[in-house]
């Protein structure tokens, strides 16, 4: 990978690399752009299988966020970290500690949150060394774990994308297909049960598969055959690049809505989607509810404000596919538009000079 050819690609503004020989420390924070405010992203803690791989991974994601916030209506840009090594061996107090140095560094350039593999509790020892980290402790009067509320988002986004192909956004006798019941889909799989929704899931960790199994009645399959299983929703929601060509032609949902970072191996798959009249709803527009969640915090944490503007997640998704139809154009370009406009717009606006410009985090400087 030719990294400046791929920044100035996609327009990217800085890449840290963060080194603690100490502590072990490893990680790559991705500033793609803060044309809205600064970039707010969460951290990943994972097993790359190479460095290329984290950097590619820090890169796509952190780019997934401007046009998340972007769309969200925050006035936040996008970026994100990943952090090499296994989160469930390889993390230690001085190594939150010495990446929590590393983002004051950056001034308020960087906000960080919880993504896979780091906890409320990391975010609390980050705190140790910098504000400039949300999704800490409700104890510190701050949002805790941003799950519940993204999966609320996946859950009022998916009625959205339901009323789309089925005529009506009620839930209750659809079967859904989730991959992956961690944090997220363990909320989501709750919200789905409660509407009588029917469910069939996988995962690579049995223990959550048999948690949603007991708990809501799910049915389980081997990760390898969720893709098709017969059912009306496809709701991914592990890791990224699971709509490729290997599974499309597998699937057998009218809709696809999860809360997966990057579903889309590549755009092409979005086109092929809506070739063949899936409903895609685009995954940084229905999996805002947490960064939507962490970002109430920088304004003091209100969470019925925030759930509220959760709320609008439903709308979003309406929007977008009302784009989808009236231009004959795949959802995932319609949010791209959308996003890019909304950019476009205020960087036309912020033309005139002002000797300091307010900082989002004001009162807590
Ligand atoms: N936590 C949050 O608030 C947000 C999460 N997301 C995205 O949603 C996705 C899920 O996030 P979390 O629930 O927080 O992560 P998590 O790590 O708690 O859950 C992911 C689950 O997927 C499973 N998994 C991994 N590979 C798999 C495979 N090949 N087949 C089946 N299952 C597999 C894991 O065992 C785990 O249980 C990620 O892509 C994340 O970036 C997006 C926005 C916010
Ligand atoms: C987990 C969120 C708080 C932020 C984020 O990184 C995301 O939405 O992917």
């Amino acid at each position: 990978m030719n990294i400046f050819n791929y920044m100035k690609t996609y327009d990217y503004e800085q890449l840290v690399f963060c080194q603690d020989k100490q502590s072990g420390l490893k990680a790559i924070i991705a500033i793609h752009d803060t044309t809205l405010g600064p970039a707010l992203g969460g951290t990943r803690m994972w097993n790359y299988e190479s460095e290329e791989a984290a950097i590619e991974d820090a890169l796509r994601l952190a780019r997934g966020m401007t046009y998340k916030n972007a769309v969200a209506g925050l006035n936040l840009g996008g970026g994100k970290t990943v952090i090499i090594g296994d989160p469930k061996k390889d993390k230690n107090e001085e190594m939150f500690r010495a990446f929590g140095r590393y983002i004051q560094s950056l001034n308020g350039r960087y906000i960080t949150a919880e993504d896979v593999g780091t906890t409320v509790e990391d975010m609390d020892i980050i705190h140790e060394e910098t504000d400039f980290v949300t999704g800490i402790s409700p104890a510190f009067g701050s949002s805790g774990n941003p799950s519940p509320v993204t999966a609320y988002g996946v859950y009022r986004g998916m009625k959205a994308a339901a009323k789309e192909a089925f005529g009506s956004d009620m839930l209750n006798g659809k079967i859904i297909a989730v991959q992956g019941v961690g944090n997220v889909a363990y909320h989501l799989c709750k919200y789905l049960n409660d509407e009588g929704a029917k469910l069939i899931v996988t995962d690579i960790n049995k223990e959550a598969v048999n948690r949603v199994v007991v708990e809501f009645g799910a049915s389980a399959v081997e990760p390898n055959q969720i893709y098709n299983v017969e059912c009306d929703i496809f709701a991914p929601c592990a890791l990224g690049a699971v709509i490729n060509d290997e599974t499309i032609p597998q699937l057998k949902a009218k809709v696809i809505a999860g809360a997966a970072n990057n579903q889309l191996k590549d755009t092409v798959h979005g086109d092929i989607l809506h070739e063949m009249g899936i409903i895609y709803a685009p995954d940084y527009v229905i999996n805002a509810g947490g960064v939507i969640n962490v970002a109430d915090e920088l304004n003091g944490y209100n969470r019925e404000r925030a759930l509220k503007k959760v709320e609008t997640i439903y709308n979003n998704i309406e929007r977008i596919l009302e784009i989808s139809k009236g231009q004959q154009i795949p959802t995932y370009k319609a949010a791209d538009r959308l996003a890019e406009e909304r950019i476009d717009r205020i960087r036309n606006s912020r033309s005139q000079f002002l000797l300091k410009e307010k900082h989002v985090l004001t009162h807590k400087l």
